[in-house]
């Protein structure tokens, strides 16, 4: 199975709970999830991950990290990093918003 690297970071539990699904669904079309809480930070490596990498987080506040985010958002944040510390990361990024009507 092609693996790659499944992050969420939730307040509530809706953005994990959507990882969970993509989890599972990808296991359907032959992928294999390694899924964690991106403050898991000791079960993955972003430096060396070669496999692709999705993230789904949400957001609270006003436009605020969840607070297991805070510490990851501050580590890629961090300016004194190189230009492309992460060049080599294949990536995806889904924001979850409720809908008010
Ligand atoms: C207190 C609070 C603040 C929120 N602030 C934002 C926001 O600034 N931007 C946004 O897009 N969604 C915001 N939302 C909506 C959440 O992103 C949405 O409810 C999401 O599904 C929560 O996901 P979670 O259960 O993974 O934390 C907020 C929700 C709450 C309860």
């Amino acid at each position: 199975m092609r693996r790659f690297l499944l992050l969420y970071a939730t307040q509530r539990g809706q953005a994990k709970a959507i990882a969970e699904e993509i989890s599972e669904q990808a296991v359907a079309h032959g992928f294999s999830a390694d899924l964690h809480c991106v403050s898991e930070s000791e079960k993955y490596d972003l430096k060396t991950e070669s496999a692709p990498l999705v993230v789904v987080v949400s957001t609270t506040g006003t436009g605020d990290p969840p607070d297991t985010a805070r510490k990851f958002v501050k580590e890629i944040q961090d300016k004194t990093l190189p230009a492309d510390f992460f060049a080599h990361l294949r990536y995806g990024l889904g924001q979850i918003q409720s809908l008010v009507q």
